[in-house]
Parts: structure tokens; sequence; C-alpha cells
């Protein structure tokens, strides 16, 4: 037996080229959408995903602008910078990649950026539309997931679904998903105890903590889908999630791996954004 593996490289992949043709028309038009990322500092990480990011944006034909600020920056010149863009008739989109330096306010940055080019879906503004089931933006990683639940053709109403984390901009916004999905919600966090009773009633799992192993095999019910957000370094500097894949997937029936599932959705759910954004921000003139 064995679970199925949801590939989300390759759902993404096939969103992206979908996405190609979108775009051309719209370029046709005269109309080009626009995404700007600002990195402060030089975290290794972070400087990988925004790479990522702007070749993500190149690959399917999105204008991006990388704005970059070092470490030292103070929190009224990068405010300034995000006004700048928040009038940019060329960007639709803003993304400030997070964690941000200890000496800037991390929600006064995302406040600052106008709802309407808030392709992360951080913006309050935003997370008020999805708790009140309004059009806006949703978080990426969180939309990621569900476009993963669609390509497996798998309905969420009525399932249990059980996410661990509870962080603004993964767990809870999946939690907000689900439940607007008529979904049955129940919300795990580090004060959860003990965990395995919960995450063994889930239909769904999602796993969004940051800590490896912390679901094993008698942690879930048998056929059950297993969304891993997590991703750590294991002691061989291997990328790894929260699951311990090679067990859990004896006893699950749908799994996502660390590298290739939910990463490469979370990626193709910001471009899917940029477009919104542009379309949204078109009409309007
Ligand atoms: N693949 C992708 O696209 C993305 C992956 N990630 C990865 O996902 C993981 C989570 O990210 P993020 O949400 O930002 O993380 P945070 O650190 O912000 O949140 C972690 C959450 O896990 C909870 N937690 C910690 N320890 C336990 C435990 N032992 N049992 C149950 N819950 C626990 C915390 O609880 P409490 O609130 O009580 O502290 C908290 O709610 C990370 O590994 C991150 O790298 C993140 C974003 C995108
Ligand atoms: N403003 C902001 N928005 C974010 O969306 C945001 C952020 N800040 N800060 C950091 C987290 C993390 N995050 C990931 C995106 C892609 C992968 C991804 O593509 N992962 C690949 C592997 C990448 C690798 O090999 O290192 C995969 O899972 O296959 C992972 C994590 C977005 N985040």
């Amino acid at each position: 037996m064995g679970a199925q593996l949801i590939d989300g490289k390759a759902i993404a992949a096939a969103k992206r080229q979908a996405m190609k043709t979108r775009i051309e028309s719209m370029k046709a038009q005269g109309f080009v959408p626009g995404l700007a990322v600002i990195l402060v500092g030089e975290n290794p990480a972070s400087m990988s995903y925004v790479k990522g990011k702007i070749r993500d944006c190149k690959e399917v034909g999105i204008y991006s602008e990388l704005i970059r600020f070092p470490e030292t920056v103070t929190e009224e010149r990068l405010l300034a910078e995000i006004d700048k863009l928040n009038e940019d008739k060329t960007i639709h989109g803003i993304l400030v990649q997070l964690p941000l330096p200890s000496q800037i306010s991390e929600q006064k940055v995302i406040q600052a950026i106008r709802p309407e080019k808030d392709v992360d879906g951080f913006h309050p503004i935003n997370v008020g539309r999805l708790v009140t089931k309004q059009e806006g933006f949703v978080s990426c990683t969180p939309a990621g997931i569900i476009e993963m639940l669609k390509a497996i053709d798998v309905p969420v109403a009525g399932k249990h679904v059980v996410v661990v984390g509870r962080s603004n901009i993964v767990g809870k916004p999946a939690s907000l998903l689900f439940l607007n999905l008529d979904a049955t919600v129940t919300i795990c966090h580090s004060k959860t105890k003990p965990l395995s009773k919960y995450t063994q009633q889930a239909d769904i799992l999602v796993a969004a903590v940051g800590r490896e192993a912390l679901i094993h095999a008698e942690d879930i019910k048998p056929g059950a889908i297993v969304i891993d957000v997590g991703m750590n370094r294991n002691a061989a500097g291997k990328l790894v999630g929260d699951v311990a894949f090679e067990e859990v997937k004896e006893k699950a029936g749908f799994i996502t791996p660390v590298p290739g599932g939910v990463g490469p959705m979370t990626r193709v759910m910001l471009l899917e954004n940029t477009l919104l954004a542009a379309d949204r921000q078109n009409k309007k003139g």
C-alpha cells in the first residue's frame, strides 16, 4: 500500500504554464503585471527565497523589481520606500521578505502596504476579509495547500482538519480557509496536550511547526491526508519537513514531500496573487 504523493512541484509547474498564456493576453492589451520584492539584510535563506521569487516572475512574464536594503536600514526609510511603491502604477504587488531586523516593526511595515497591493495577504484588512469571507488576498502558503487538495480532487466540506501551528502567516489563515470551506477545524499549538490525541482524529492533517519528525505514523489516522509545511535542516544538512516521511507515508492516504510539496505551491500562489492584484487594479483604472 502506501500513500499517494501530492507533487507540489508538478502542480506548481502546470499552474505557471497556464499563467503564461494569461499574461501574454494581458500584455497584448498593453498591460504588464508588476511585483516589487523588498529584501533587508543578507540572510542566506531569505536571499535564496527572494531569488526564487524573481526567477518565477521572469519565467511567466511578470515584471519584477528587487529592492535591497542593508541590515541597518531604518524603519522610516523602509516605510518611505513602501509609500513610493504604493503610488507606483507599474507595481501591483508588494512583498517585504520576513523576518526583518529587530529595529523594524514587522506589523508597521505590513500595515504600510496598501491592502490592494498586499499579495502576501498579511495586512490586517486582508486578514479581516478572510475572517469575514470577503474577497481579498490570502496568504500564499495556506492558499497553496487548498490548491493541492483541489488538484487531487478531495472535497473539504465536512472533513475534520487538524492544523498544528497557529502563526499569522500559516496556521491561522490555513485554519480560516478550511473553516470557510465548511471543514470542522481543530487548531493545535505548543500548549496542546497531548498533541497525538488531536492529530489522530484528522482526516486532513496540516503540520506547520518547524520541528523535525514532530509527526510519526502513530500520530495519524490510517488513510489521512498529510500536508507537511515544515522546513527544517536535519543533522545531515538535508531539508526535511515536520513529518517523519518514510514511516508516515506507509499509513497515510496522501502525503506531501519536503522539498517539492508545499514550498513550490507557496511560490506559485504569490504569482497568482500578483496577477489577481494586477487584474483588480486594472479594472479600477
Ligand atoms: N513551505 C512553505 O512554503 C513555508 C514553510 N514554512 C515553514 O513552516 C514552519 C512553520 O512556520 P511558521 O508558521 O512561520 O512558524 P512559527 O514559528 O511562527 O509558528 C510555529 C507554530 O508551531 C507551534 N508549535 C511549536 N512547537 C510545537 C509543538 N511541540 N507542538 C505543537 N505545536 C508547536 C507554535 O505554537 P505557539 O503559538 O504556542 O508558540 C506556533 O504556533 C517552519 O518550519 C517554516 O520554515 C513557513 C512558511 C512557508
Ligand atoms: N513576506 C514573506 N512572504 C513569504 O511567503 C515568506 C516570507 N516572507 N518569509 C519566509 C517564508 C518561507 N517561505 C517559503 C517559500 C518557498 C519555499 C520553497 O520553495 N521551498 C522549496 C525548497 C527550497 C530550498 O531548497 O531551500 C520546497 O519546499 O521544495 C519555502 C519557504 C515563504 N515565506
